[in-house]
């Protein structure tokens, strides 16, 4: 199970994940950016994103699947983000979000058709953060965001995120974010839950992704940082170590 090799290989290092965005990558970039992510030392490829995912899903993943060996997990963005080419699916809830869509009912479609391509479902709360509900996944996920200052209240959705069965969240500051989701924050639920800590957005540089790793993030996702073609192994090569230092 993916799962069970990302918790044993995040309890001894902060892994590295790549987003790739579906609808802005064609599948021969998607192809090129894995691979030389992979080379880097990257440790999963995500795919997913808030708008017009679905169209060439099937083709990122398989392409992406030919030219790496890493993970593909999905990362889905509504009911179309969902490919039985793809390895697993965060099977996210956006906890913090005021239309009941985003918290149970995508979910409900989505379910069905994950269960009978087969694809391993981790069960994953989503927490979107200021500014992250300026961002394309917060318009759309009708986010009532975590304010910056307050720390607890992720603890509040992460602790009810545990005891409802789920095993990861994801702390959200919004694709290309100006500022990272605050290092309190991720230290507070990871000191404070058994839950995995993903840990995404607005993340552009060693310095950032390392603090957050420090505090105890098991997973670091980069999208925007490594998004264009120039030279994404180094880039990763730069980020992986920087996570690893800790
Ligand atoms: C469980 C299933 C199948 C669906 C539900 C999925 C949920 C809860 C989604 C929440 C709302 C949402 C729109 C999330 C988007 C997550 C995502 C893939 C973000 C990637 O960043 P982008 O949104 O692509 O950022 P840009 O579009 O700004 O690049
Ligand atoms: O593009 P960036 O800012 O790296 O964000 C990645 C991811 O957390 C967005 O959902
Ligand atoms: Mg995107």
């Amino acid at each position: 199970m993916i799962e069970d090799e990302i918790r044993r290989r995040s309890s001894e290092e902060a892994l590295l994940a790549i987003l790739i965005d579906p609808f802005s990558t064609e599948p021969d970039k998607a192809g090129k950016i894995a691979y030389e992510a992979e080379k880097g030392g990257a440790d999963i490829i995500l795919v997913g994103g808030s708008i017009g995912a679905g169209a060439m899903l099937d083709e990122v993943v398989s392409s992406i699947k030919k030219s790496a060996s890493l993970p593909v997990i999905l990362f889905p963005g509504n009911v179309d983000g969902v490919s039985g080419k793809a390895d697993a699916i965060l099977f996210m809830s956006l906890l913090n979000s005021s239309n009941p869509y985003w918290i149970i009912q995508a979910q409900a479609l989505a379910a069905i058709t994950v269960k009978r391509l087969g694809i391993e479902a981790i069960p994953t709360a989503y927490l979107i953060f200021e500014p992250g509900h300026k961002s394309a996944a917060g318009w759309v996920g009708w986010v009532n965001p975590i304010p910056r200052k307050k720390p607890e209240i992720a603890l509040a959705y992460s602790t009810a995120a545990e005891l409802l069965g789920m095993r990861w969240v994801y702390l959200e500051a919004g694709s290309g974010a100006e500022e990272p989701v605050p290092v309190e924050a991720v230290k507070i639920v990871s000191e404070n839950t058994k839950l995995g800590v993903i840990v995404g957005g607005g993340i552009r540089s060693p310095e950032l992704a390392a603090e957050r790793a420090k505090a105890g993030a098991d997973i670091i996702v980069i999208g925007t940082y490594v998004e264009r073609e120039e030279n994404i192994k180094e880039k990763v090569e730069i980020i992986k170590k920087a996570i690893s230092r800790i």
